[in-house]
């Protein structure tokens, strides 16, 4: 019984529609931490790498950058990557460049053929956002539209309107992360994500996050999201788990879902 939509990059599955998807970030300040937190990363297995390039302290300069993506597929061993700059706004970590510059390096990297996912937020200018999209269907790349709150979680309806914002404005898969300031939120957040799965035709990813919203980072794909954050070396959020304990916890799940 499918729970989620798989992604798909270059017309194939990633890890054959397995769901759900578990991706690792990559979130080193440099070119030898963000390699040796590859070579940690890749021997886990993830499905999905997530290169959090805001992390970088060599991001002003587009070249360093586009070259450490050709190294990172050539050592991703066939692990699709995501190229991930978040904002300030969106809790990421405060950079130098300008929203024009940022998306020159989005094009280069897009262009050099070295990742195989964009993520972009969705609270860009209309302007910029548009020109994420286009790139992405120049490059044959996959835009992740993205929205983040990390004070509160918004009621249902305003997360599922977001989702759907999402796929009017021309992303191919929409994702919410949220902070709960309960368990309620944790609730809201799932409620929202199976709702946004009968809404839009995108594949979902959503979280909540901190330690409450950890669990939704075990079952919410069972309500529809299609990938879970999870700590290969290090954190890029609150609340995301070690890759190991993940699986633990989604063999238990999986079997308990197919009747025992
Ligand atoms: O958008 C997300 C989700 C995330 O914020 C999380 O909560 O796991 C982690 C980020 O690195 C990623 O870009």
């Amino acid at each position: 019984m499918a729970m989620t939509r798989s992604l798909e990059v270059k017309g194939q599955l990633v890890a054959g529609g397995k769901e759900p998807l578990i991706c690792a970030p990559l979130v080193g300040r440099d070119e030898a931490a963000v390699l040796h937190e590859l070579e940690v990363i890749v021997a886990k297995r993830p499905d999905l790498l997530e290169w959090r390039v805001d992390f970088y302290s060599g991001i002003s300069d587009v070249g360093r950058v586009v070259e450490l993506t050709k190294e990172i597929r050539t050592r991703s061993a066939g692990i699709p990557v995501i190229f991930t700059r978040r904002s300030t706004r969106e809790g990421g970590e405060p950079i130098d460049l300008c929203e024009d510059e940022v998306l020159s390096m989005y094009r280069e990297v897009a262009r050099s053929g070295a990742v195989d996912f964009l993520d972009y937020e969705l609270s860009s200018e209309p302007e910029h956002f548009e020109q994420a999209v286009a790139l992405a269907r120049e490059t044959g790349t996959k835009l992740i539209a993205s929205f983040h709150d990390f004070e509160k979680t918004p009621p249902a309806d305003a997360i599922v309107a977001k989702l759907v914002g999402m796929e009017k404005a021309g992303a191919d898969i929409a994702k919410i992360a949220v902070m709960p300031q309960g368990l309620e939120d944790v609730l809201t957040l799932l409620q929202a994500t199976l709702e946004a799965q009968k809404t839009i035709s995108l594949p979902v990813i959503s979280m909540s996050m901190g330690a409450y919203g950890s669990l939704s980072r075990l079952f919410g794909w069972v309500f529809g999201s299609s990938v879970s954050f999870a700590v290969g070396q290090q954190a890029s959020a609150p609340g995301q788990v070690p890759i190991e304990d993940l699986r633990t916890v989604l063999e238990v799940l999986q079997r308990s879902l197919k009747g025992g």
